[in-house]
């Protein structure tokens, strides 16, 4: 039996609009007698049963097959009933207004955001970071990002946590078990090689922080805006990066009025980019309106791109443009058109006097990186392309990880501040053994709270309510 008693819910669990197949899934701590109440036939447990979903009246709704789940194997812990009917919005809307109307003496009700999968959580059948991949895995957009939220789905993330939080629960016990016997305190550490234990700890709590935040960055992406003065190019270089003839461009300067938003991916890694109207002093009330939206756009920018004609570098217009950005944003400066330079194409057109490689993540302000570009031939995209995701943090042709989110990287991190103070306690002459203790129960509380064994229901509905209905 599921370990808390809770109502009845309903909600279509796939997608809205037309497919294939729709699916109504009810989950509740006894669904035999509303199952009875629902179809002509009484489920066996896992078995696919054909059958008619009749109406008040008898007549069938829709035919389909119904599937029983007996707690506790179940998805959700409890019991769970699916009607697979045909995948249309109406008939799964009628269906769903027919398990209602049944389940009124059944106390079943309309299932909240995330609520299958929050009792899942709360019957253990997945841990909390388990629970979140679901949620990853639904909504990712890449390939790569797909694949890392099965392999958190699958439980490796929170393996590597638990082992970790295990090795600190052990060190605990050594300590505990030594401060009951205070004259033993001096040979603590040499006695059981804390030293080592700790740093064997500490690098693996490295390299789970390091995967992490590459995790994040595959769930997360980037949020590029490209800004500049009008007619730069910035609507072509948004095509020419999209692969796609997204955005208008001709070559009337203020063509692009409100802002254009294109998802693309490099590398499996999700980038928004932002299209923007061009900068510039104007009368046009439409335009204007435009210009203050790509103010807009670039205060929320993780990376500007700021494009400018490469035949007048850095006039006055884009020197006020530069002095206007925020600071600690990165931003790359592109010389558009440099394929109307004279001599190009005979060196290459690429100059970066800016830093090689990583300019360390999204809030360092960093001298602006510099370059040389052509959104119509296509030239130094690909370098574009590098320095975004040395901007994002990606290393290039990374192992795919385990999707993480920003949650699950702050409690690394605090693990790992909190292990780095038991380590200088534990270097000190006096080795104040008590404080070594405390920083190590920190530590463990940390990493617990990635997979959830002590959360509070605010944090549950934060994470839950983000779900999909039906999910
Ligand atoms: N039709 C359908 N497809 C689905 C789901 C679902 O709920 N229904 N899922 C939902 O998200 C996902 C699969 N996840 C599931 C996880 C556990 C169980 C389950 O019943 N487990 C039991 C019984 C196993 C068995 O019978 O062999 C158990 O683990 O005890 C079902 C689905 C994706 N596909
Ligand atoms: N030769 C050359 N022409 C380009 C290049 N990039 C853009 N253009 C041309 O420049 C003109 C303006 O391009 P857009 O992409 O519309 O410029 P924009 O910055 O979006 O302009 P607004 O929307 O008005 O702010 C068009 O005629 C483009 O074909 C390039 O790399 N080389
Ligand atoms: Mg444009």
């Amino acid at each position: 039996m599921s370990a808390f008693t809770s109502d009845a819910i309903v909600a279509i669990a796939t997608a809205p609009g037309r497919g294939g197949i729709g699916i109504v899934r009810i989950s509740g701590p006894d669904l035999l007698p509303l199952a009875q109440a629902l179809l002509p036939i009484t489920p066996t447990p896992r078995h696919a049963h054909y059958t008619p979903f009749p109406d008040a009246d008898g007549a069938p709704i829709d035919e389909g097959i119904a599937l029983y789940f007996r707690a506790p194997h179940s998805y959700t812990g409890e019991d769970v009933l699916e009607l697979q009917g045909h995948g249309g919005p109406a008939v799964l809307q009628r269906l769903l207004k027919r398990c209602l109307a049944v389940g009124k003496d059944f106390g079943l009700r309309h299932a909240e955001p995330g609520e299958f999968t929050r009792r899942a959580f709360l019957n253990d059948r997945l841990d909390l970071a388990q629970a979140e991949a679901v949620a990853d895995l639904i909504d990712a957009t890449s390939e790569a990002a797909a694949r890392s939220a099965m392999t958190s789905l699958s439980g490796e993330f929170s393996r590597k946590v638990n082992a970790l939080a295990d090795g600190i629960v052990h060190l605990r016990m050594l300590v505990e078990a030594t401060l009951d016997f205070p004259e033993e305190e001096i040979e603590f550490l040499e006695k059981y090689q804390v030293g080592p234990m700790l740093d064997g700890l500490s690098s693996q709590l490295d390299e789970l922080v390091r995967q992490a935040g590459q995790g994040m960055i595959l769930r997360e992406g980037l949020h590029v805006v490209l800004a500049g003065q009008p007619n730069v190019g910035k609507s072509s270089l948004l095509n020419a990066l999209a692969g796609d003839d997204v955005a208008i461009v001709t070559p009337i300067a203020g063509t692009t009025r409100d802002r254009v938003i294109q998802q693309i991916h490099i590398d499996g890694v999700p980038l928004h980019i932002v299209d923007t109207a061009g900068l510039r002093e104007t009368e046009d009330t439409v335009e204007r309106i435009g210009i203050e939206r790509t103010w807009a756009e670039i205060a929320r920018a993780d990376v500007i791109l700021h494009l400018q004609d490469a035949r007048r570098p850095e006039d006055t217009l884009d020197s006020e443009i530069t002095s206007r950005l925020p600071r600690g944003t990165p931003v790359i400066t592109l010389f558009n058109k440099c394929d109307l330079l004279e001599g190009a194409g005979k060196s290459d057109p690429v100059v970066s006097p800016g830093p090689d490689g990583s300019v360390g993540g999204k809030s360092n302000a960093q001298p602006p990186l510099r370059l040389w570009i052509s959104a119509k031939a296509g030239t130094g995209l690909d370098t574009l392309r590098q320095r975004l995701l040395a901007i994002a943090g990606w290393i290039p042709g990374s192992e795919s990880p385990w999707l993480a989110r920003e949650r699950h990287v702050q409690a690394l991190r605090e693990a790992q501040e909190h292990l780095d103070l038991a380590m200088g306690h534990a270097s000190q002459s006096d080795q104040v053994l008590d404080l070594f203790a405390e920083e190590l129960r920190l530590a463990h509380t940390a990493l617990t709270s990635i997979t959830g064994e002590f959360t509070s229901d605010d944090l549950l509905g934060e994470i839950f309510s983000r779900f999909c209905i039906g999910k």
